[in-house]
């Protein structure tokens, strides 16, 4: 399982003043971290980085225990972005390849075996976004990132998702990362959550979770203590997520 090692001195774009500052920091193998921070801190910024998509400019990120040179990435972005002209089979086969049975398999943890044949205009929303679960997953991945997938789904939508997601990253163990500014999502799903700053951004605060297996949103007594936490956190730190540390 790899870890990554971020040590980030500084990221800009064109001549602007940094979007992130010195950011730092461990992200532990074979776990869930949640990065958490206002809006336009650098959280899809940072997440890009971390894929390869965006260069880190001063500073770098390295990996270990990476099985080639680079790691196997699952990038489950904000909106699907599933190819149109091609049903949700199809989708999937340009990242697995022709006839193979992780396609049918992860489908159909997902809930959507049936909709196999169907293109993305015919899916709903929340279809959608199963298709573009899936398919960060059939590529068995060994890092996944979620760039905050939940949003604009309905609430029972987005649980049902959230379990099912944990369902397919509990079969792999894969190290995952994801961006979210929903702090009771964080708490829900996350060992660990990054609080970042606004920006030159940087770390504020980790917070570390002790996790059931299933995750604190699997039961009625996770749900108490997702609020638990929630409602401590922000009595000890008011401002943390307006990316104000306390002083
Ligand atoms: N390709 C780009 N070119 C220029 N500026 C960019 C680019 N991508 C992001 N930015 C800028 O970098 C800053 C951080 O953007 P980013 O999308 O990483 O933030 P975010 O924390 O994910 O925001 P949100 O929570 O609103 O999605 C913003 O000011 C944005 O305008």
């Amino acid at each position: 399982m790899i870890s990554i090692t971020l040590n980030i001195d500084e990221k800009s774009y064109g001549s602007e003043t940094p979007v992130l500052g010195s950011l730092r920091g461990q992200i532990k193998p074979g776990k869930i971290t949640a990065i958490v921070g206002p809006s336009g801190c650098g959280k899809s910024t940072l997440l890009n980085m971390i894929a390869g998509l965006e260069n880190s400019q001063k500073g770098e990120i390295g990996f270990s225990n990476v099985s080639e040179e680079k790691p196997r990435v699952g990038y489950i972005f904000q909106s699907p972005r599933l190819m149109p002209w091609l049903t949700a089979e199809e989708n999937l086969e340009l990242i697995a390849g022709k006839n193979n049975p992780a396609i049918q398999e992860t489908l159909s943890a997902m809930g959507i075996l049936d909709k196999l044949d169907s293109y993305p205009a015919q899916l709903s929303g929340g279809m959608q976004r199963r298709v573009s679960i899936a398919r960060a997953f059939v590529y068995d991945p060994e890092l996944l990132l979620l760039d905050e997938p939940f949003t604009s789904l309905d609430a029972p939508t987005a649980d049902q998702l959230r379990l099912q997601l944990i369902a397919l990253w509990q079969r792999q163990q894969s190290t995952m990362v994801f961006v979210t500014h929903d702090l009771r999502e964080a708490i829900s799903l996350a060992d660990e959550i990054w609080f970042l700053s606004r920006p030159p951004t940087e770390v504020i605060h980790t917070l570390s979770i002790s996790q059931p297996p299933k995750r604190l949103l699997s039961d009625i007594q996770g749900i108490q203590e997702i609020d638990r936490i929630a409602s401590s956190l922000l009595q000890q730190h008011p401002k943390l997520l307006s990316g104000i540390a306390h002083h």
